[in-house]
């Protein structure tokens, strides 16, 4: 047999679903085996597909976070293009099938996808509804607005909770999705999508009063920050805090981890007094990137495996065990017809959202180089606010100047 390596990022309950997914596979022909290979969070998977790319040890397939795509691309001689590599290997393909807000993020300006759709997400709100109940709040009912969430939050706290709400990816939902969801730049250049000499903005808009709001609310609880990427959902498993903002692939660990309490999912809350808001929110999740230097044997079987992949079936599989998007129009008519959303109230809330209205420039995504980077001193600022060491403003301006100057020399180094 042929063998294909694909480098994941996929822990935990994931972890368990990506492996029956390659199993599957391997048992449904027998020219190719997939190697799942579990490397660690994304950025340890990103950072060790290219160390091993200039090792020449990279695995055919290596799975990238969203931020990672102006990276990707702009790795030209690594990477394989997916839809060069689905043509060249005569696999039938149709790009179409995708959700337009997929295929948007990682398609190049001439509408030709780069990476392979997997895995795409969007933040939601969790929220513990035996607390609700408690603390005299509907529990068939997130809250929908910022006050509304600082009204909730006190209710929940006086019912004995100590922790309001936490926040998983602080920079992902609390920056980059806020200013999408309130339609505000998160850089200039359609964040990004219109070029390599952009630069961010996100000190001069609605982000930075939220931020403030944040920083004022750790005080008391209302907001308690838990760490980066999903490391703060401990707290919501262990009923310390009653609301959790997390990806909607965290809806597997969600379900394994909250054994004692009945979660329901709402929408992402707006600020009613920021004109437009709530717009839509951006995608997040991963792709699933080809790198280049193996046979083209190899090749065919990577592309075989995406088909088996993008399967309704699969992909239908997939949404509803772990909350990710749909990503193909079929595996979301399929979820629908299959009659899930109305069994699963709530799992809808994602793919609603993310199509909740016509994207603008600052809500289709963000493209910006060095952005695994970027993120990093987002967080870092972030949590100086959150430790009160620093204000709201303060905190953002650095962020900008720093990153930046990131941005500049990656445009340097590419153009
Ligand atoms: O937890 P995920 O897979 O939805 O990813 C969240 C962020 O988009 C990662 O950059």
């Amino acid at each position: 047999k042929t063998e294909i390596q694909w480098w994941h990022a996929m822990g935990g309950a994931l972890g368990e679903k990506v492996n029956k997914i390659a199993a599957d596979f391997n048992a449904a022909q027998d020219e190719y085996e997939i190697k799942a290979v579990y490397k660690g969070t994304y950025p340890e998977t990103m950072t060790a597909a290219i160390a091993a790319f200039r090792a020449r040890q990279q695995p055919h397939i290596v799975q990238v976070f969203e931020v990672g795509t102006a990276t990707m691309m702009a790795a030209k001689g690594a990477i394989y293009p997916v839809q060069q590599l689905m043509e060249e290997a005569g696999e039938p393909f149709d790009p179409d099938a995708y959700l337009a807000a997929v295929t948007g993020y990682y398609s190049t300006t001439d509408g030709r996808l780069l990476s392979m759709p997997f895995n795409s997400s969007t933040p939601v709100l969790y929220y513990n509804k035996t607390a609700f109940e408690k603390a005299g709040l509907d529990p068939e009912k997130a809250p929908e607005t910022w006050p509304e969430m600082e009204a909730a939050a006190k209710k929940l706290q006086a019912a004995g909770y100590p922790c309001g709400f936490g926040t998983e990816w602080p920079s992902w939902i609390q920056i980059e999705n806020f200013s999408a969801w309130h339609n505000e730049p998160l850089g200039t250049l359609e964040n990004g999508f219109g070029g390599l000499g952009t630069e961010l903005v996100f000190n001069k808009t609605a982000a930075v009063d939220h931020i403030a709001k944040l920083g004022e609310w750790q005080q008391s609880k209302i907001f308690d920050y838990g760490g980066r990427r999903n490391d703060g959902n401990p707290k919501f498993y262990n009923q310390q805090c009653a609301m959790q903002f997390a990806s909607s692939g965290a809806y597997a660990s969600m379900t394994a981890n909250s054994k004692d309490f009945d979660f329901g999912i709402g929408r992402l809350p707006y600020w009613p007094d920021v004109e437009g808001a709530p717009q839509n929110s951006i995608i997040g999740g991963a792709t699933l990137w080809v790198l280049q230097g193996h046979e083209s044997e190899e090749y065919k079987g990577v592309a075989k495996f995406f088909t088996y992949l993008s399967s309704a079936d699969v992909q239908a599989w997939w949404h509803q065990n772990t909350g990710y998007l749909p990503i193909t129009k079929a595996a979301y008519e399929k979820t629908k017809a299959d009659g899930f959303y109305e069994q699963n109230p709530g799992m809808d809330t994602a793919v609603l959202q993310i199509t909740n209205k016509e994207p603008t420039a600052n809500s289709k995504g963000l493209r910006f180089g060095s952005f695994v980077q970027i993120r990093d001193i987002i967080e870092e600022e972030l949590e100086a606010v959150f430790a009160g060491k620093k204000g709201a403003q303060e905190a953002l301006d650095a962020a900008v100047a720093r990153g930046n100057e990131l941005i500049r020399q990656f445009e340097k180094a590419n153009s």
